[in-house]
């Protein structure tokens, strides 16, 4: 009691005291917080229309059931609600209004139609503001600096372009099959090492011949580091961007591990464009999108060398664990589901033989995982209505890809490995962003609107080519150890994206003639390179 009354408290029955100092307080302190976080919650009519969803908790909202869980059990809830509440539904973690598109018509009325106020992105004072410097294209956004670069993205993958990259796509291929008959097990690094040459090649005229090759090493940290910061509820400021501005030291000290994690990235992107630079004034630069990009003055167009490093990263990043984690998704499918790749081992072999491979006049449509496990988020940048339901400004609005992906009213049993379901879906996947009827939609692994991923080109030739080829060259199945099945499991990484976690799985050329043929189809490529690089 006595250092209470020196304090002041003295005259206070201790009951008051402590009320007061362990109730009263905080609680006090809680709501002021919650008000200044979360403005307008009260005093907005409107919000009595926002659309129906779970309660969730006071002041955190669904927090836990989304941002703060561990990502794979986020598809399941969010199925749930849509089951529950509809084709638009509303959570809240925080101070933020969370609207969920369950329908392909949804998701055109609003992200597509209404693009003009639905392209923007979210507040990410880590992931974005601090660790990207606010360079990344995928979290920028939008307004004059994000066009410029969508323009830029557009320049390098728009669908005439692409078909340039053909080539490099059909050789890294063939040495992913030499590389799956001469190395099976390592199946997993190269598929990133084919993602990670390919991706290179186009943007820097780098190729990576081995996954050991620093470069690929480098760009794949990056990609990690993202999607370890980027995770739903990773760190905290990014769930309650409000608190940006209060002490960092009682939110994990987020700026200093931001600023870490752009002093560890930006070197890299920046090395690489600084090399280019010197090898364009050298005249020693190989033909390829950066020499291009850097010949265009990109500081005219508002660019400075961080924006410009950035902008060529941003491309390599986007497009190399995206590629390399659906690839590896595939094997673990199809290790688990041998009968599919007999099946479509029967029409490859109808449609192919052994006596040619795959090559792109034989292409089709194939099936997708959403690539992170949450959705893609948009952000509005006004008020808006929906079907009688207020939608408020700055709201970020998802496309709640794990319910239409797997609705079972548009799929026939959505969750077992079919590939079939998707015969007849005869156009180029980037036709069916732009469909008019959405429910003719294949599915929404690409995003939708203004964000709409503008590698799909890119993807969807990779895909094909090496997922075709690898049926049509390989068996598949589970590993043998000590004359039991070892099991693949499906889980996936810790962190954003959907990456399949390590498995194993035993691949197996189908024949020597197969073998023959990968080998002299590879061969004849790196002689190719080889001669290349002399000149
Ligand atoms: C299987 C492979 C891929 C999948 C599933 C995928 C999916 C996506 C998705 C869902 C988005 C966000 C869309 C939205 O916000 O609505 C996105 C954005 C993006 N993707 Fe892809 N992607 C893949 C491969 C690629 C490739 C190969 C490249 C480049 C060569 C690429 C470049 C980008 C870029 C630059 C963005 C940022 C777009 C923006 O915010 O303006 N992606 N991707």
């Amino acid at each position: 009691m006595a250092a209470l009354s020196e304090l002041g408290f003295g005259s206070l029955p201790l009951w008051q005291v402590l009320f007061g100092g362990l109730i009263v307080v905080p609680v006090t302190l809680l709501l002021g917080f919650w008000f200044w976080a979360t403005p307008n919650v009260l005093k907005d009519s409107r919000r009595k229309h926002l659309p129906p969803g779970p309660r969730g908790l006071p002041f955190i909202g669904n927090y836990f059931d989304l941002a703060g869980g561990d990502g794979d059990a986020t598809p399941d809830k969010v199925r749930e609600w849509a089951k529950k509440y509809g084709d638009v539904f509303y959570t809240k973690i925080g101070g933020s209004d969370y609207i969920w598109l369950s329908s392909p018509k949804a998701v055109k009325d609003l992200l597509d139609k209404r693009s003009a106020i639905y392209s923007s992105r979210p507040p990410a004072p880590l992931a974005q503001d601090v660790a990207s410097a606010g360079r990344r294209q995928l979290f920028m956004p939008y307004g004059p600096r994000y066009r410029t670069v969508r323009k830029i993205s557009h320049a390098l993958l728009n669908i005439t372009k692409t078909t340039e990259y053909q080539p490099v796509q059909d050789l890294e291929s063939k040495q992913l099959l030499y590389d799956l008959v001469n190395d099976p097990d390592r199946f997993y690094d190269h598929n990133r090492r084919y993602s990670a040459s390919v991706i290179l090649s186009v943007t820097y005229g780098h190729r990576i011949g081995t996954w050991n090759d620093p470069l690929a090493k480098s760009v794949y940290e990056v990609v990690n580091n993202m999607q370890n910061y980027a995770a739903p509820g990773a760190w905290m400021v990014d769930t309650f961007p409000s608190i940006q501005n209060l002490p960092q030291i009682f939110f994990g000290n987020w700026r200093a591990f931001g600023r870490k994690c752009h002093e560890h990235d930006s070197p890299i992107y920046l090395r690489l464009w600084n090399d280019l630079k010197n090898e364009v004034e050298g005249g020693t630069a190989k033909q390829c999108f950066c020499k291009d990009f850097y010949e265009s003055d990109p500081e005219k167009q508002g660019l400075d060398t961080l924006q410009a490093a950035y902008q060529a990263g941003g491309l390599v990043e986007a497009g190399s664990e995206t590629t390399s984690a659906a690839l590896n998704t595939f094997l673990n499918f199809a290790t688990l589901n041998p009968h599919v790749v007999k099946k479509a081992q029967e029409e490859v072999d109808r449609v192919v033989g052994p006596d040619r491979y795959p090559t792109w006049e034989d292409e089709e449509n194939l099936p997708m995982r959403p690539p992170n496990k949450v959705g893609m988020h948009h952000a509005t940048t006004e008020d808006d209505w929906y079907e009688g339901k207020f939608i408020p400004k700055g709201s970020v609005v998802l496309i709640n890809w794990w319910h239409i992906n797997y609705d079972p009213e548009r799929w026939e049993s959505p969750f077992e490995f079919k590939p079939e379901r998707y015969l007849g879906y005869d156009l180029p996947a980037a036709s069916y962003l732009n469909i008019a009827d959405p429910n003719q939609r294949d599915h929404f692994s690409y995003g939708a609107g203004r964000r709409v991923c503008p590698g799909v080109h890119v993807a969807e030739k990779s895909l094909y080519l090496n997922i075709s080829r690898i049926v049509w060259g390989f068996n598949i199945s589970k590993k043998i150890v000590d004359g039991k099945p070892l099991d693949p499991g499906s889980k996936m990484v810790p962190g954003w994206m959907t990456i399949p976690q390590p498995f194993d799985c035993a691949i197996s050329v189908r024949s020597a003639k197969h073998a023959k043929l990968i080998e002299k189809i590879w061969k004849e490529a790196e002689q190719k390179i080889t001669l290349d690089e002399k000149r």
